[in-house]
């Protein structure tokens, strides 16, 4: 396939793109250059589209939005470059590409764009500057205080819209473009407990305010003992020096006493909310994974969806518990300190708070810088997890290869490629710590060096200027954590996008509300010309009609991979056919509710699973309110009750995680003794009994026997003395297709594929 890309040997690097989220399979990129410019974005589209392993893309004009999805034929990475290059070709060839275009949509419509690649980018860093260049420029001002204030005002400026614009984006970039929601995704992450993030802000708030009072009163005792007393307290009535100390000194006790209640009270609240967050987010998603469609749930990785459900659903709720409190403490201060400056000390008001606007832009440029790496490196840690728990389950099959090493050398590898993306993480993080701790550390000699000479030149009273000293420097130095915040916040972000990702997977569709009764099915399954084929297969089913007879024992045999198992999926509505019908009693179950088919067939998998708890519990398993008797009685159907009953523990007898304290055919027992409690009009087995030997089998048949009496038992089996008995078998050949039908002997009589199994088996000699 020819693509774009294919025409750039080394591909520039354009500065003007940068990742929103990266998530398996998805990326969200912006891209300054589509913006107001639908012709461009339009190219874009179709040029990510027409790429190797790109399934879908979609460019906004209005935000400047790309979202890409892609396959498991590329990576994370090369999809990022992949966007990174295509946008820096487009814009080298933006003239060539809008010359002789189409009026309607190119840039006569949108006159302003033209040239202007990223403008809101580079406005973005105008602004940022703008404090401090308002700054410089009011030093040439002639009046000290007009001076002060155009730069205070540059200052607060530059703030508000470098704030404001990361808030909006960070809104921006959670939605899929079709589907853009109002509220932004720190809300949507709270949720119901709005009322309660309000009261841990107010009380963070207020313990901010305390803390600010104390450093004023240590402020006011440093004046005491260097003055020898306070003007403005001996103003308020109190003379002398001692008498000032020991008011001040009690005050002090008193406020320390309010910060350490109300920093337990607002620590304890966050905390719970971050629990209750978790808490919410953790049911719902689980509730919503639960009624997945299995396809979905098959195609995602196991441990993928049990990180969302446990690391991202806990960062949700962590981000709440430790950062959250820290923003609103921050806030605070800047709340209670501007117009503590500008009353007392406006002079040096601008100092004082000309790190923040440069913090700020520099912490929401690190997240847009590293917000790729995070998820890649997220990424790169679900792929070691799931190759650890993979090689541990499987390390039985791995030592009988001799291939621990092997394994432990794929761990390395894996291993390797967390720790590099982890580095680069880390490098970003400490950078941005690091510049923020000198722009902190450079403000404060600053407000020294202002503020003294405004001292020593008698336009500030040395009373105010000492209490304020220490006041922006405590919240200063709170900025220095704002690279974790912000680290934070974006891995929150990231976290949110998985998880909404995991809650916008389809649900399995249900009927159109008709009910089934289980007690009044007859059991009269048919396939009618049913073609089904899994995601990226050819069909495993072709045309297949078969009739399952009710009240009767239908047997399934035929080559592995024929499809056998995929009939039992179609009928448990598992999946649901391609084309075609697959009815029961006459209805077409894709009109029946799925839980009211599944009741009413019992199904024992080839693999079946055993959860980690007692027998009992595992033989109960879906019939809960089950006795020990019914359970006991199962057991002994299933010929399960004699091994039981010789284990240490009988029916409390645990078995470990999947059942890995029993046999093979032990465990096919279990389950065939669960499908028996079931009780269901219809029962599949899928090669329920493979795994016992022969004599057992018989055993079981002979119990079978009685079960199926007033039931449709299915039996898929390999093993054709399994299905000999069986009222009608069918052969089925590759692609899903009936070879044979007929009874046993029928079959035999035919002298086709069932008849030359038979010999095969039964040990005679082939031709
Ligand atoms: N989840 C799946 N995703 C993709 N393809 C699948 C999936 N399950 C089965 N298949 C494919 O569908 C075809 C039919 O599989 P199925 O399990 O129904 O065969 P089977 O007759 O039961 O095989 P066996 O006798 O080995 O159990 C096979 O080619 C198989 O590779």
């Amino acid at each position: 396939m020819t693509t774009l890309m294919d025409t750039v040997a080394r591909p520039p690097v354009y500065a003007g793109v940068n990742a929103r989220s990266v998530v398996p399979g998805r990326q969200r990129w912006e891209a300054g250059l589509v913006l107001r410019r639908p012709r461009l974005a339009r190219i874009l589209e179709s040029a990510l589209i027409r790429s190797e392993g790109i399934s879908r893309a979609q460019v906004n004009p209005v935000t400047g939005g790309v979202l890409v999805f892609h396959d498991a034929t590329v990576n994370s990475t090369e999809v990022a470059h992949l966007v990174r290059s295509t946008v820096a070709l487009i814009a080298e060839n933006v003239a060539k590409l809008l010359a002789g275009t189409d009026p309607v949509t190119d840039g006569s419509a949108c006159p302003s764009s033209a040239g202007a690649p990223a403008v809101s980018r580079s406005t973005l860093s105008g602004i940022a500057v703008a404090g401090g260049t308002a700054a410089v420029l009011a030093v040439g001002a002639r009046n000290l205080l007009n001076k002060s204030m155009l730069a205070f005002g540059g200052v607060v400026t530059a703030t508000a819209l470098i704030i404001r614009r990361a808030w909006r984006r960070a809104g921006e970039h959670v939605d899929d473009g079709a589907h853009q929601r109002a509220s932004h995704p720190l809300l949507r992450i709270v949720g119901r407990h709005r009322g309660r993030l309000a009261l841990a802000s107010v009380l963070s708030a207020v313990c901010q305010i305390s803390e600010m009072a104390l450093s004023l009163f240590i402020g006011w005792i440093a004046v005491v003992l260097i003055k020898g007393e306070s003007a403005m307290l001996t103003g308020m009535g109190l003379v002398g020096a001692a008498n000032q100390l020991w008011f001040l000194a009690g005050v002090t006790a008193l406020v320390c006493l309010a910060v350490a209640c109300l920093s337990y009270a607002s620590g304890i609240e966050w905390r719970t909310l971050g629990q209750a967050i978790q808490h919410d987010w953790r049911n719902e998603t689980y509730a919503h994974v639960q009624h997945l469609e299995l396809g979905h749930l098959e195609g995602e990785r196991t441990t993928r969806i049990a990180g969302a459900l446990t690391d991202d659903v806990n960062q949700l709720g962590t981000f709440f518990a430790v950062s959250a409190n820290e923003v609103v403490q921050v806030v605070t201060s800047f709340l209670v300190l501007v117009p503590v400056f500008l009353t007392l000390a406006p002079q040096i008001a601008w100092i004082a708070f000309l790190p923040v606007p440069i913090v700020a832009w520099l912490s929401f440029h690190y997240h847009d810088r590293v917000a790729a790496d995070y998820s890649v490196s997220n990424e790169d840690r679900t792929k070691l997890h799931s190759r650890l728990v993979n090689s541990l389950e499987a390390s039985a099959t791995v030592k009988s290869f001799c291939a621990e090493d092997y394994e432990a050398e794929r761990i390395r590898d894996l291993s390797e490629t967390y720790r590099r993306s982890n580095h680069r993480t880390d490098q970003s993080a400490v950078q941005h710590t690091e510049t923020v701790r000198v722009c902190t550390t450079a403000s404060m000699a600053g407000m020294m060096l202002l503020g003294g000479r405004a001292v020593l030149n008698g336009t500030l009273r040395f009373e105010v200027f000492s209490p304020l000293i220490g006041l922006p420097q405590q919240v200063l130095w709170r900025l220095t954590r704002l690279g974790s915040t912000v680290d934070q916040y974006q891995r929150t972000l990231a976290a949110f996008d998985r998880v909404e990702r995991l809650r916008g997977l389809p649900l399995e569709p249900d009927g159109n509300g008709k009910r089934l009764d289980p007690r009044e099915v007859s059991g009269d399954i048919v396939l009618d010309q049913v073609t089904f084929a899994y995601p990226g297969r050819p069909p495993a089913l072709e045309n297949l009609s078969l009739r399952i007879a009710p009240g009767r024992v239908t047997g399934i045999v035929g080559a592995t991979g024929s499809g056998k198992t995929t009939v039992a999926k179609l009928i448990m509505r598992f999946q649901d056919a391609g084309s075609g019908r697959v009815l029961i009693d006459g209805q077409d179950i894709r009109h029946l509710p799925r839980k009211d088919v599944r009741r009413a067939v019992g199904f024992v998998a080839q693999d079946p699973f055993l959860f980690d708890g007692t027998i009992e519990e595992n033989i109960c398993y879906g019939t809960f309110e089950a006795s020990h008797d019914r359970a006991v009685e199962a057991a002994r159907m299933a010929e399960a009750h004699g091994f039981i009953e010789a284990m240490p523990m009988r029916y409390d007898t645990l078995i470990g995680e999947r059942g890995a304290a029993l046999s093979g055919g032990q465990r096919q027992r279990i389950a065939l003794a669960r499908a028996i409690l079931k009780n269901s009009p219809v029962v599949i087995l899928d090669e329920a009994t493979s795994a016992v030997d022969n004599e057992t089998e018989a055993a079981i048949q002979r119990t079978l026997k009685v079960f199926a009496a007033d039931r449709t038992l299915v039996v898929i089996a390999h093993r054709l003395s399994t299905i000999r008995q069986a009222d009608w078998i069918y052969v089925l050949d590759k692609g899903g297709v009936v070879a044979e039908e007929g009874t046993h002997a029928e079959l035999l009589g035919h002298d086709g594929l069932y008849a030359s199994l038979w010999r095969l088996q039964a040990g005679e000699k082939v031709a």
